[in-house]
């Protein structure tokens, strides 16, 4: 007994020493597979084992030390995140201090962290620390300190979800991600893709008016129309969607999106998801998906200018300049580009439709400015669109009242720490600026809950703060594909304005987009709209 006493008073100070010593430094998020295994599956394997092997007595003897051991490594943890840590000052829950468990419920269960992380805000202030190590900053000047080219913060352990792969996104090494970015830039120069997203337009024209009026679900058939431009874009094949049944890999990203909510508690979780045997084959599948895909691609004699072809150019050529990744990588950013591409744009494109069934009057003024470009016999061509001023709001506010990115993104202030928004902030904290609450502030944007176009044209007193607007983020890693986003919505958005009367099906009217569905917007990481339906009536000739 004296023997297991000492041994258990040692395991405890040992589990203290590894936080202490090893566990408090470094990010360990990426090492979540191995620790599994070590802290879980090993003992349980072991025990398990065991006893069939040996006395229970034995066993006991060497489960209290262990036990003993994680709950020496667990106690430090806590007391350290209560008392002692850095971030110790800042305001906010106090589970939030000691694990991020509190936000299972919010960002796991009903995928609304974004307005969990509002309500902080306005019980607690401008800076809340959201999770043991994070803190979120409600603050539109930390935008440009946190992601402006000349920041210290670099990508944090959110980004290792991929880990050891990375797709543009999720690389953390900067040499790396701007090598690979200039081969994303090339792919997005050319001009190739207008008139196949023009086809798009046409074949969704088509859809609709071959359904004669009656309600057809919005998001699902938004989504149709992005995948389709993305297969462009990707591989220069169209998934063509909207010519025939929804592609079964749209219902394995869907059926998938959920786990994307892990992210938002806490990456490790994800990595675990992804890499864990019993658990990845939900992934497995849809990542060969994506590899058959590639291959198809290779096999392709027209290296024509789409982003796979210049991915397959750079792998095989010997320039010191290429952006080279792994296999893997590669099969990561294709995933990054159909998905990323595809669901963000079709939340948007959700979101501009509700406000326009919404408001007539709008759709009056917009269908008035958009006659006059490309009315009277004139094609339809993104050029003309450009000018466009009260498209270019009703798109902005879609985007501000719903930002398909409504959480923060998450960076980490450097080994000096970083002060942001006039605060100190400790090394090694994640920072983020919750992108739903800036757009809502009333401090950035006046009658903020209001879907009011005009206030990106003739009413800029409307915006107080132009710099809070960051739904494609700012710097270098924002969003690569905004022009060919911003093309998708510009011509889409045209091209039903100009033919058609939007309805909400009578009796079936949401009061408002953030009960739509019941939930409202959910925060996957990237926002989805649940679904809703409208009658597109074909506009009567005036
Ligand atoms: C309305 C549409 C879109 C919105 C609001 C949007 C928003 C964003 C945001 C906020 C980021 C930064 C993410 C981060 O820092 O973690 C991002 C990155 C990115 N987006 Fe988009 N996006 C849109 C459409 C697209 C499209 C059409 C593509 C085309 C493939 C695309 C590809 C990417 C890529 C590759 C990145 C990573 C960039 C990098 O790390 O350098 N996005 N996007």
């Amino acid at each position: 007994m004296t023997y297991s006493l000492t041994a258990c008073l040692l395991a405890f100070s040992a589990g203290v020493s590894a936080h202490l010593g090893i566990f408090i430094k470094n990010d360990w998020d990426r090492h979540a597979v191995t620790l599994f295994h070590v802290f879980i599956a090993a003992p349980v394997l072991g025990f398990g084992l065991a006893i069939f092997l040996v006395d229970w007595v034995y066993l006991l003897q060497a489960a209290v030390p262990l036990l003993s051991f994680d709950s020496g490594l667990c106690l430090s943890i806590l007391t350290y995140r209560h008392f002692f840590h850095a971030l110790g000052r800042f305001p906010g829950p106090r589970r939030a201090r000691l694990s991020s468990i509190w936000a299972v419920p919010d960002a796991v269960i009903k995928a609304q962290w974004h307005l969990r992380v509002n309500r902080l805000h306005g019980e607690y202030g401008d800076f809340v620390r959201i999770k043991p190590n994070e803190i979120s900053i409600n603050n539109p000047e930390a935008i440009k300190e946190i992601h402006d080219i000349h920041t210290k913060c670099t990508k944090g352990p959110f980004y290792d979800v991929n880990y050891p792969h990375q797709s543009l996104q999720m690389a953390r090494k900067k040499a790396y991600h701007s090598k690979r970015r200039r081969l994303w830039d090339r792919a997005f120069t050319s001009r190739g893709y207008e008139p196949h997203v023009l086809e798009h337009c046409q074949s969704f024209l088509d859809l609709v008016l071959y359904q004669r009026g009656t309600a057809l679900e919005v998001t699902n058939l938004l989504s149709r129309f992005t995948w389709d431009s993305m297969g462009i874009l990707v591989s220069g094949r169209s998934f063509n969607m909207l010519h025939g049944t929804p592609h079964e890999v749209l219902d394995q990203v869907r059926k998938y999106a959920p786990i994307a909510r892990l992210l938002l508690w806490a990456p490790w979780v994800m990595i675990l998801t992804r890499n864990l045997p019993i658990l990845e084959r939900q992934t497995a599948s849809l990542m060969e998906w994506y590899t058959q895909y590639i291959e198809e691609r290779k096999k392709q004699a027209d290296l024509s200018h789409d982003l796979l072809s210049y991915f397959i150019q750079d792998s095989l050529s010997g320039s010191s300049h290429a952006g080279k990744g792994t296999d893997q990588d590669l099969v990561f950013d294709t995933e990054l580009a159909v998905v990323a591409g595809s669901d963000t744009t079709a939340t948007t494109l959700s979101c501009a439709l509700f406000f326009l069934a919404k408001n007539p009057n709008i759709v009056k003024e917009l269908r008035g400015e958009i006659d006059a470009a490309v009315g009277g016999g004139k094609p339809l061509s993104h050029s003309a669109l450009l000018g466009c001023q009260y498209l270019e709001g009703c798109i902005n506010e879609s985007l501000r009242l719903c930002p398909p990115t409504p959480s923060g993104l998450p960076r980490e202030t450097g080994s000096q720490g970083a002060i942001i928004a006039g605060t100190y902030i400790p090394p090694r904290s994640t920072v983020s600026v919750p992108v739903y609450t800036v757009h809502r502030d009333p401090r950035n944007f006046q009658d903020p809950e209001q879907f009011i176009p005009k206030r990106w044209s003739s009413r800029p007193d409307l915006i107080i703060r132009r710099e809070a607007f960051v739904p494609f983020s700012i710097g270098p890693y924002s969003c690569v594909g905004k022009p060919f986003a911003m093309m998708e919505l510009r011509l889409l958005l045209a091209t039903i304005v100009k033919n058609f009367n939007l309805e909400f099906p009578p009796g079936d009217e949401p009061d408002s987009l953030d009960r739509i569905g019941g939930t409202g917007p959910q925060d996957c990481f990237v926002a989805r709209i649940p679904s809703f339906h409208l009658i597109f009536k074909a506009r009567a000739k005036e």
